[in-house]
């Protein structure tokens, strides 16, 4: 899939001001796991929301396969999934079982074909003894990876995961990580993992609003720790 940024920017009103979030963006993407790192607050988010259209640019323009995520943001978002950080922000069903469904409810219209379908995915991610489980008793680690299963499960070209280990204690961010690195689809993976950014094939910094180093992940991690140290 090859996701374009030509000269896209997001531009917030701020007081008497705009502040400048992203400032203008070329960028082409095609590589399999493309990962983003950079500071708090630095614009990471926002780049990664650009991709499936949560975020619109304020100019410029963002193509996935060709298709205008501006106008045609539903095509995009069928095939750009979209992981948030904390997984409460996207479960909203009130069993594992009828989440996963709600994420397939366009691509099986039959209810009794649904059910064995989100039973098929819970147990392919493990969950399998969590059907009938209310979403708010699982734990951390067991929500992201519902969240990833239910994105999953629409069969998207390319998955956004916007810092999925984040919330996670060790063994699960492991666990999240290696789910992420096994996946067929393309990954665009923002992290502050730097193991995980380094396992990438190509590794954006954002720093203050901007895309500061594009490159190999190993010569990226370098630049962004040097950018940290000095700062
Ligand atoms: N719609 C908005 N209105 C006002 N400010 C915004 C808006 N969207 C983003 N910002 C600000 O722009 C900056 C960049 O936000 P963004 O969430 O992209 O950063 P980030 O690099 O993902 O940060 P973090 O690592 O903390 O998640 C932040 O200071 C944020 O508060």
């Amino acid at each position: 899939m090859r996701i374009e940024l030509d000269a896209a920017s997001v531009v917030v009103p701020a007081g008497e001001g705009d502040r400048v979030v992203l400032a203008p963006t070329t960028l082409t993407l095609t590589e399999q796991r493309v990962g983003v790192v950079g500071a708090n607050g630095s614009g990471k988010s926002t780049l990664a929301r650009l991709l499936n259209g949560l975020v619109s640019p304020t100019a410029g323009r963002v193509l996935v396969d060709g298709l205008d995520v501006a106008r045609e943001g539903g095509a995009v978002r069928r095939r750009v999934g979209f992981c948030f950080t904390d997984p409460s922000a996207q479960l909203v069903m009130p069993t594992c079982v009828e989440d996963v469904e709600l994420s397939l409810r366009r691509s099986e219209r039959d209810p009794a074909r649904r059910r064995a379908r989100a039973l098929a995915v819970l147990v392919e991610h493990g969950l399998a003894d969590h059907a009938d489980t209310s979403v708010h008793a699982l734990s951390g680690g067991q929500k992201q990876l519902l969240a990833l299963a239910g994105v999953l499960a629409t069969s998207p070209d390319v998955l956004v995961a916007d810092e999925p280990t984040t919330l996670l204690d060790l063994a699960n961010s492991r666990r999240i990580g290696d789910l992420l690195f096994s996946l067929p689809q393309q990954l665009v993976l923002v992290t502050h993992d730097l193991d995980l950014a380094r396992r990438c094939d190509r590794v954006l910094v954002v720093l203050d609003g901007a895309v500061a180093y594009d490159g190999a992940p190993d010569a990226a991690v370098d630049h962004y720790v040097a950018a940290v140290t000095t700062s």
